[in-house]
Parts: structure tokens; sequence; C-alpha cells
């Protein structure tokens, strides 16, 4: 046996043990030539590190040819970039991966460096799943864009790509999004789209199959009347990334602004894509795109604006977005198709934020339930959290008293194709046996019996706020947004007198209808009508009487029992969440003030009447239905 392989064993034994394998020494494969004509040592330990750059960011990387550690000497000439190139490809095959060219420049002298996405190959029922939420003003064309990415047919301007979209039929009728819509995008491991409609209906579970990447859209509602709607799609369904659309002819109108503070509240990076610039005179379309910059490099946004218009631009803002800062704007028109191809190759390079806690316990929310016939309960929600598999027994709760009662997970769907186990930063819909969906509600979690759920009535958040027409003192009542969670909450106590726009303080709230398993640094979004605070919460507090885990008698509170009187419910449930997630209360604090500079501009949108209640999409004939939302838990610090 060789020393590397020797190596190889010995550090696999001592993961085996968990003991942490010895630092590697890469310092012999940081020349930019490298992989020119590489040992047979140099092959393993590129080999080895390609794999963790894969493995760290969920199935691909973006491999640069030609540039080595000293970054002012790159550059390879024709020979060495051949033989660099054929080395990468069989590094890639050796780990049953696919190597494309995503672009290549000239370098020092004639010289040239690439880039290459290596994409692991996965078997049919796997898949890297990125969520973006699709956010704008009413008319800015989000479901159009949709329709034509996911149906790969232009739109003709009067509203033909959106159709295939609306799930409820008060949307047919007055062309409005006004429930949160999941549609998706496959791409290959070559970066081919594979959607391919037929008779204008997709296939998701071929989608999936053939797919390496699938992008899920959350269309939100772009209608004011709708924000609730559009609040819990951001903070519920754990978006990657925000997609905010604006028409080229009515610029930045409406609630444009709005769900741009919303996505900097909530950390959550976003790309612009300004739409019908086929039916946009030039000036307008350059004061769209002048205001546009001029409030993303605001001081309330504190973004860098960068213009899309060539591949080269996709890799490059693609690579870097992974930085909150960046903001991508993309120009196109969904009846010409103009620079759709950019935004393609822009979705399919975007990579996963939430890596590396497949470790940690199991931890799932549940934004919605459904009851299926011949198959029976079923929630829906993204895995924050751990892995689950199929038949794990995992704590489902708090009921009304706070209690989590435990319950196997009967069959698993992602993206309505039967899997064995989903992981953190999935989405997926759970069969569970032997409970009815009334006594499960939005809101509810489902975790690893390792973390000893507790409930929490009270808790101490930190807000600012962006818009109250008065002042807010104790006892005043609001929505409560956090992650899936949406439940009306009242302030028991807070360090100030009273808040007026724009002041921060602690607070201590206390939710009115029944507990809920929330946990420090998480989001929210506390909202009434007109007035409105982001923040986090910083401690869920304790409750001296014990919470008894109920693990036989399921008893969760009813769906239909309606708000109970804060004097009539039992104070002494629930305890301290669990453990913390990382966030930066800096970065909090940064964006709390961005979203306030930005909010604070008076908007101007009339509200009418149309649309109606929201409609329960009709499942009975489909096998599971794809989740919708899920408690936002602070996103992960990005990588
Ligand atoms: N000419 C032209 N028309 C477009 C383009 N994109 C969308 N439209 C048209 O604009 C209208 C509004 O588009 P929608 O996709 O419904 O807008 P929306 O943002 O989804 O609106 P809400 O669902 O109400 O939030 C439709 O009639 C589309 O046909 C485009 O790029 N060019």
């Amino acid at each position: 046996m060789d020393h590397n392989k020797e190596m190889n064993q010995l550090n696999s034994q001592l993961q085996d043990l968990q003991i942490p394998s010895p630092i590697i020494d890469y310092s012999s494969i940081r020349s930019k030539t490298v992989l020119v004509s590489p040992t047979e040592e140099q092959f393993e330990l590129l080999l080895k590190r390609l794999k963790d750059r894969i493995a760290d960011s969920r199935g691909e990387t973006i491999y640069e040819i030609g540039i080595g550690e000293d970054a002012s000497d790159s550059g390879l000439d024709s020979e060495e970039y051949a033989a660099s190139l054929a080395t990468l490809q069989s590094l890639a095959s050796s780990l049953n991966a696919d190597c494309v060219e995503l672009r290549q420049r000239r370098g020092e002298k004639g010289t040239t460096v690439g880039q290459y996405l290596i994409r692991q190959r996965v078997d049919e029922t796997d898949f890297m799943e990125i969520r973006v939420a699709v956010v704008g003003n009413v008319d800015a064309g989000k479901s159009t864009l949709l329709g034509v990415l996911t149906h790969g047919e232009l739109d003709n301007g009067r509203g033909y790509a959106r159709q295939r979209l609306f799930r409820h039929k008060h949307e047919m009728e007055t062309g409005r999004t006004s429930s949160v819509g999941n549609d998706i995008l496959g791409f290959d491991s070559i970066g081919n789209v594979v959607n391919r409609a037929e008779h204008g209906n997709l296939d998701w579970v071929k989608i999936c199959e053939q797919s390496a990447k699938v992008i899920t859209f959350i269309d939100l509602a772009g209608h004011e009347r709708y924000l609730k709607t559009t609040v819990f799609g951001m903070t519920g369904h754990v978006p990657d990334f925000g997609m905010l659309m604006i028409g080229a002819n009515a610029g930045i109108v409406g609630m444009t602004k709005e769900h741009l503070g919303l996505s900097l509240a909530l950390s959550v990076p976003v790309f612009v894509v300004v739409t019908k610039i086929d039916m946009c005179p030039p000036n307008i379309l350059q004061e769209t795109l002048k205001l546009l910059v001029k409030i993303l490099k605001s001081q309330g946004c504190r973004k860098v604006p960068v213009m899309v218009r060539n591949h080269d631009e996709v890799v490059l803002s693609a690579t870097n977005f992974v930085s909150e800062r960046l903001c991508p704007i993309f120009q196109v028109s969904n009846v010409t198709g103009t620079n759709l191809d950019l935004l393609k190759m822009f979705l399919n390079l975007l990579t996963t934020r939430v890596t590396g806690l497949d470790e940690l316990p199991a931890e799932f929310q549940i934004d919605d339930t459904y009851s299926v016939p011949g198959v029976g309960t079923v929630v829906s929600g993204t895995c924050l959290q751990g892995v689950i598999k199929l038949n794990d027994i995992l704590m489902l709760g708090p009921d009304a008293l706070g209690h989590f009662i435990s319950i196997p997970v009967k069959s698993i769907h992602r993206k309505r194709m039967n899997v064995r186990e989903v992981r953190s930063g999935q989405t997926a819909s759970f069969a569970l046996k032997k409970i009815k969906r009334s006594q499960i509600r939005k809101g509810m979690v489902l975790v690893s019996p390792d973390l000893n759920p507790q409930a929490s009535w009270e808790f101490e958040g930190e807000i600012l706020v962006l818009h109250h027409p008065t002042t807010i003192s104790q006892r005043y009542q609001a929505m409560i947004h956090c992650g899936s969670i949406r439940q009306t909450a009242s302030i028991l106590t807070m360090n100030k007198d009273c808040l007026r726009t724009g002041d921060k303080a602690k607070v201590k709230f206390r939710f009115i209808k029944h507990p809920e398993y929330i946990k420090k640094g998480q989001r929210m979004v506390f909202r009434e009508g007109r007035t409105k605070a982001v923040g986090n919460i910083l401690k869920p507090l304790p409750h001296t009487v014990n919470t008894n885990i109920n693990r036989t008698k399921p008893k969760l509170q009813s769906r239909g029992g309606g708000v109970q009187n804060q004097q009539n419910q039992n104070p002494n449930v629930g305890a301290t969440a669990s453990t913390s997630t990382a966030n930066a209360s800096n970065e909090v604090k940064a964006n709390l003030d961005s979203v306030l500079e930005i909010s604070m501009d008076k908007r101007n949108v009339k509200n009418n009447n149309r649309g109606g209640k929201r409609k329960r999409a009709n499942m009975a004939t489909v096998n599971y239905p794809e989740p919708t939302s899920t408690t936002t838990p602070p996103l992960p610090a990005q990588q």
C-alpha cells in the first residue's frame, strides 16, 4: 500500500473515532502550474481539496485554472492551459462530477485563466435546493417571469405566461398573486434547464430526477393588501435569496422599497430584475436604473449594485454574491427574451447559504398542513438543521399547553418525490400517522427528542420601529412573524416609556393564544396595519412550572379554536427555548438601521378591493403538497 493510501486510511479511522484528522499540508499544490503535470501525490491532494470544496458547498464548486497563490503572476500559455484542463477534467470525473467552462480571460502576456463549474452528478432522488423569494410591486412581472423561466415559453405582454402559475380562482380573475406559490426550475449537472412542459404542465418528479440543482421560487404577493402573506413568505419559507422585481416603466413604486427593506431586515441577499425593457423608452429605463442604484448605494442599504450585461459579469456576480453587500441587477424582457439567458446562468450558479448544520439534532418547521386522501395528515416545511430519516421519531409541538408529543415520520416527499431523508436547508412534506390535521398548526415544529424542546409564552426581544403613526406603549398588541410563527403578542414591558418611529428598544412580549417554540437570535417582524417593527429574539423566557412532555396522548390545540383571552391562558407553561443560532447582533443592528431609512420613505400605494379571502388549494388529487414555508430562524452566517 502506498503512503497516500495509508494516510487516507488512517485519517478515515481517526474520523470514525471522532478524532480530528491532522491538518493537511497543501503547500505543494499552490502553484498556478500544479495542474499541468501533477505528481501522484499532488493529484491526490488536489482531489482531496476539490472533494472538500464540493462537500462544503453541497455538491459543486467553481475552480480557477491558471491562478496560483501569487495572484499577480497569473495565466498559462496554451499548452499548459490545455494540460491543466485535462487534469481538472480527470479530477472531476474521479469525483463523479462534470466540469463546465464558465469563462476564460486573457492573463499577462497573452496567457489564459479560466473558471470552471465542477458539479457532482447525483442520483435520481437527490438534488441541491436553493430557495428564491420573488418580491416586487404589483405588475412588476413576477408571475410572468416565473412562467417564462419554468415553462420555457415567452410572454405576449398580456398575461399569457402567468396564467400557468395562478392557483386560486380569484387570482385568475384579478391577475393578482395573493397566495404564496412555489415554482421550480431544475438544472442538470452541466447547467442545462431540465424543465419541459407537457401540455402546459410540469412534472415535478421528472424535473427533480433529472436535476442536480433545483431552484424553488417562492412567488410572493405584490399588492399591499397581501403584505401579511409576503412577510410570511419571507420569514417562514427560509429563502436563500430574494429576487426583487421592478417594472422598467413603473419604476420604484409601491411596495418595492417595503420589500427591499424586508429583505434587508431579514438579511436575505437580494438581486434585482428589471422587467419590461422591451416596452420602456430608454430615458425612462435610465431614470429607473439611476434611482435604483441611488437607493441601493444609500446609507440605508449600503449595497454595491452591479449591472450584469454579459456572461463574464454573471460569473463574477454569482461567485461574489455570497456577500450580502453585492446586488446584481438584470434588465430583461419576458416578451422578447432579452437577457433571460444571463438570469438563468446566474440562477444556475447560486449556491445554498445553509451549510454544516447536518450534524445537529433535527429541527423541522411546519409551514402548512394538509389532509391527503389515502395518505392522511401531511405537514410541509423546512428542515432547519440535522437530517430527518424515514421512520425517525420526532417531537411534535407545542400544543396549546406547550406540550410536545412523539410521532414517527411515515413517509417523506421532496418536491412531490418520495425520498428516504431530508437534510438541513431542504424543504419537505411528511406523512404523519394517528394525528388529525386539526391538531397541527403552522408554526409548530418537529424536532429531535435530543433537543428536549420547550415552548415559551414570553420572550425578550430587541426591536426597531420602522413606522408607527403615534406611539407604542405597554399592552400594545401586534402580529409577530417569526419563521412560520404568526401570532399576536402584546408588549408586557419595555426599556422606554413609549416608542415612536425610528426608536429602538428592548421589549418583553407575550403571545396571546398559545406558547411557541422560539430560539434566541431568530429574526422577527412585529406588525399591525401600517405599524411595523423588526428585530430579533434575545431570550425566550423560562417558566417556573415544569413542562410535561406528553409522549403518549396527543393533546394539541384545535385549529378551530379562536383567539383566547390572555387571562384564560395558563401562563405557567413553556420554558426557555434551546440553543441559540449564530447571528451577529452588530449585523442585525446595521440591517435594522438600513431598513429604517428605506422604509421611512413615504409610499404611495392605493389600496383596492380586488382579491378576496385566500382559499386553500384543492389538494384532493395531488400526492403530497409542496411545502410552502417555515419558521424563520436567523439565516446562517455567510460562508
Ligand atoms: N411587454 C412586457 N410585458 C410584460 C413583461 N413582463 C410582464 N409583462 C406583463 O405585465 C403584466 C403583469 O405581469 P404579472 O406577472 O402579472 O405581474 P406580477 O408582478 O406577478 O403581479 P402580482 O402577481 O399582482 O404581484 C402582464 O400583463 C404581463 O404580460 C415584459 O417583460 N414585457
